[in-house]
């Protein structure tokens, strides 16, 4: 066991000035504090050992001085959310004169810091637990504002530099369903570990990471979905932590590891950490931060110390065994037999009044409250901060860090996992391509063999039409049906700094259009010839390769409006309307030449149209018809009359692969900058 060494003193500035607040106080735009609530604490004085009154002090733990390698300090941290905007908006025009802009204050001016050890931070549900992980690991939502100081080893931090030196594991585990244990932990080590290591070294640290979290007996065992069992929930958290401990982190947040999972399992994962965090099982001891809401005594007593947080107020920050001892000294003992962890919630969350019950035995008022936290944290060693702990490690650490894969060898790894995702999802491709059969051979017999006669020219433009319709299809609704959960696994995987948005889209985009492609390919094979159109080489490949497009335009549209609108909902009300239009100025319900000239923005954008003007010019382009079993009107004679007519001559064929082209390469540019750019 380490020895518990308080470290040197930490001295928060101005702690006389810090106003802590009861539930949730709003501050206005100008940070004047509005209070919410019927009650705000005022500045708790503090008492006891400090020598200056106007400082309070922290008490903090450091068992491993001489192995801990990073300190996380901060100091009067506020964080808050920036007003609504819309609801602002709103507000302002019933009430002009007296609206004063409202945030939320999620975090309360707290100060603190994280040394070596296992570390919890508890409190009750919407005390900021989260919140302040988020902030410490630069990881908050955009509509939050950060005010104070923050510093790893002495040095102000961003998200970029944290994440080459810790790991996030947040609360749900978003994993790749259709991979196993092994393929999982061998991707991340080949997209995370640094370029100079060899396939052996990184095989080597993906068995070390298995062995240290009890994951062999799984190796080969798919993770699973909601719809295909995998894995159990506790493997899949260890495998979410392994994925973190690949690149051996000096520090690990943990977002509630323990949610969800049974007590033996919770209990089993919190012995690994505690084996992680005091170096037993790697090389190197890691921080480990966790958020916990109620734990259970056993894994109480696995941490070595403790934040307790309360509407965003830091209550109790120090040893988890000197916890007990402050409570009993604010004058709160543990009762026996009465799980440690439940008693510090109990204390700092008394039971809500309640006007219809018997009795309401437990119940503090607020201001009583209030009083019993400030006898709490006065009760606390007095303790030290320094924005510049840990100075002295920052130049050994960040510094000639090792660098991660080249953006073409991330393309190539990520190339390759989406080709296993597609063949693991083999079902899926094989249905497509016999409906494609089905339907080609329904389009083909419905109009077969359409011939040269007078006849075939009133069959022939809504057989071309329907093979365009038919296009593309099913491939939509699979983007729109599977996009939304890939972005949030991407989001995450480049939270963590796993590889760059530009390469995990160019390897989509290669692998995506690879598996679709033969999918019009085999159409045209079939349709083509069952139809009877022109039987020339050349033809038969331009109507292919228009098919080709058209699939992928409907895709890439599919795409753009899957990374706009984010969720499937969304994707799947503004994609059908897509398409439509897209049908609807297709050329055939409405001449190109004789449409309205203020729809001619939409019909610039129909992909439906360039590829049915396409392969009509195509098909109609010599061809020669016969004038026999005329009986009335006049003769066609060649497939140019019909061009003529139906004013298809607007544009030639290169123009319409060149839209088609441009049509593409625009969805697919809009949907890159959507899934760099939008992060939630
Ligand atoms: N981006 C945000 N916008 C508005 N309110 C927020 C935002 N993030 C957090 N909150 C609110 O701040 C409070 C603290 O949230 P947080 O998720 O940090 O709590 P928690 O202690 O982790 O809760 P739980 O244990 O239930 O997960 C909650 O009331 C939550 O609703």
């Amino acid at each position: 066991m380490s020895a518990e060494v308080p470290l040197t003193t930490i001295i928060v500035d101005g702690m006389a000035n810090t106003r802590h607040s009861a539930p949730l106080t709003t501050v206005s735009e100008d940070g004047q504090s509005v209070n919410q609530t019927a009650i705000t604490y005022n500045p708790y004085k503090p008492r006891g050992s400090a020598s200056n009154p106007n400082e309070r002090s922290l008490s903090l733990l450091d068992p491993f001085s001489d192995r801990v390698s990073t300190i996380l300090v901060w100091q009067n941290l506020t964080v808050s959310t920036r007003p609504d905007k819309r609801k602002e908006f709103f507000q302002r025009l019933k009430s002009s004169k007296n609206f004063i802009p409202k945030r939320k204050t999620l975090l309360n001016d707290v100060s603190g810091a994280i040394t070596g050890g296992l570390w919890a931070v508890m409190g009750p549900s919407g005390s900021g637990k989260s919140t302040l992980l988020n902030t410490l690991a630069c990881r908050l939502d955009v509509n939050t504002v950060v005010k104070g100081e923050m510093r790893l080893n002495g040095c102000e931090y961003d998200n970029a530099e944290l994440k080459r030196i810790a790991g996030y594991v947040m609360q749900d585990d978003l994993l790749n369903g259709s991979l196993t244990v092994e393929e999982t932990l061998m991707y991340t080590a080949e997209l995370r570990l640094p370029r100079e290591f060899t396939k052996e070294q990184r095989r080597s640290r993906v068995e070390d990471v298995m062995v240290d979290l009890g994951l062999t007996h799984v190796r080969d065992v798919v993770v699973g979905t909601p719809l295909r069992k995998g894995i159990s929930g506790g493997e899949r958290k260890r495998l979410c932590v392994g994925m973190q401990l690949l690149n051996r982190p000096q520090l690990l947040f943990l977002d509630e590891p323990t949610s969800g999972l049974d007590s033996v399992t919770a209990l089993d994962l919190l012995r690994t950490f505690h084996a992680l965090a005091h170096g037993k099982s790697s090389e190197k001891a890691v921080t480990i931060v966790c958020s916990i809401h109620q734990p259970q005594a056993k894994i109480f007593n696995l941490f070595d110390s403790l934040i307790l947080l309360k509407n965003g107020n830091i209550i109790y920050q120090g040893p988890r065994k000197q916890a007990m001892e402050t409570f009993r000294a604010a004058g709160f003992p543990c009762p026996l037999y009465t799980n440690p962890a439940d008693h510090l919630l109990d204390v700092i969350t008394p039971s809500k009044y309640d006007p219809d019950a018997e009795s309401n035995e437990g119940y503090i008022s607020l201001e009583q409250q209030a009083i019993n936290d400030q006898a709490i944290i006065a009760a606390q060693a007095p303790v030290t901060i320094d924005l510049n702990m840990g100075a002295d490690k920052r130049v050994a650490q960040m510094s000639n860090l090792p660098k991660n894969p080249t953006w073409y060898k991330q393309v190539q790894i990520l190339l390759r996992r989406n080709f296993q995702e597609h063949l693991r999802a083999s079902k899926v491709i094989i249905t497509s391509l016999v409906q494609t059969v089905v339907i080609a051979v329904l389009i083909g017999t419905a109009f077969l063999q359409i011939g040269t006669t007078q006849k075939s020219t009133v069959r022939r433009q809504p057989v071309l039409f329907f093979c365009v319709v038919n296009q593309g299809v099913f491939g939509a609704l699979m983007v729109i049906n599977s996009f939304p959960m890939e972005r949030a696994l991407t989001l995450r995987e480049r939270a963590s700094g796993t590889y760059f948005a530009s390469a995990y889209f160019t390897a989509k985009i290669v692998a995506d259009t690879l598996i679709q492609i033969p999918v019009p390919i085999v159409f045209s094979c079939v349709a083509y010839f069952i139809i009877g159109l022109q039987p020339v080489a050349g033809k038969f490949f331009l109507f292919m390769l228009f098919m080709i497009l058209c699939s992928l335009s409907a895709t890439s549209l599919a795409l753009m409006i899957s990374a706009l609108c984010k969720t499937t909902d969304m994707s799947v009300t503004v994609l059908p309307m897509a398409l439509e239009v897209s049908r609807l100025f297709g050329g055939f319900f409405l001449s190109p030449a004789n449409l309205p000239k203020y729809f001619s923005w939409l019909d610039a954008l129909s992909y439906a149209k360039y590829t049915y003007v396409g392969i009509s010019l195509n098909e109609l382009t010599g061809l020669e018809l016969s004038c026999d079993g005329l009986t009335s009107g006049t003769c066609i004679k060649t497939g140019q009359q019909t061009i003529t007519s139906l004013g298809l001559d607007y544009i030639n064929i290169g123009g319409c692969i060149g839209a088609l082209l441009a049509f593409i390469l625009f969805c697919r540019l809009v949907a890159f900058l959507g899934v760099r750019f939008l992060k939630s």
